[in-house]
């Protein structure tokens, strides 16, 4: 069973993260799309929200598991029998602090980073941008799931 992770925050789920997920999901056995909790972090959606909106738009793909952790990434990893770590790389300015990181967890855990490039047509989102476009009325439809668009709109519209 090859099983890989993605982890990150959701925060939430973008257009550009379900690429990798389902790109991710046609290669591998399993994929668990793992929302990191970080109580330091002020977030718009909870993690239980985050989780739901997370399963509802990967139930296509099937083999698509969504948990959440905290912690080490590498342990969470280790305690799940996962191979290897799934990350979507937008840009160039992206590539240092996840190489970084890569090396990191390699060393601690012989974890393997696999990168895969973001579908150009996402490469400029992210789930803070969308937030702040959102909030200020701007129209983020096609950039994220309908339902996710939706649930947006009320949490920071009223
Ligand atoms: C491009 C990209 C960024 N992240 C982190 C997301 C986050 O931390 O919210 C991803 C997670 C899964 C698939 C692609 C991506």
């Amino acid at each position: 069973m090859r099983r890989v992770v993605c982890p990150g925050s959701f925060d939430p789920v973008t257009n550009g993260h379900l690429d990798i997920i389902g790109r991710a999901s046609r290669l591998y056995d399993e994929v668990v799309v793992a929302v990191l909790i970080n109580m330091e972090k002020k977030s718009l959606f909870t993690v239980e929200e985050r989780i739901e909106m997370l399963q509802a738009v990967t139930k296509e793909y099937g083999n698509v598991r969504v948990d959440k952790f905290h912690g080490l990434l590498v342990d969470y990893c280790k305690q799940n029998e996962i191979a290897a770590i799934v990350k979507g790389l937008r840009a160039i300015s992206d590539f240092d602090y996840e190489l970084q990181m890569a090396q990191l967890n390699y060393r601690m855990s012989g974890v393997e980073t696999l990168f895969m490039s973001t579908n150009p047509e996402f490469s400029f989102l992210s789930s803070s941008r969308i937030k702040e476009i959102t909030r200020y009325g701007g129209d983020v439809s096609g950039l994220v799931p309908d339902l996710v668009h939706r649930l947006l709109v009320e949490r920071l519209r009223g």
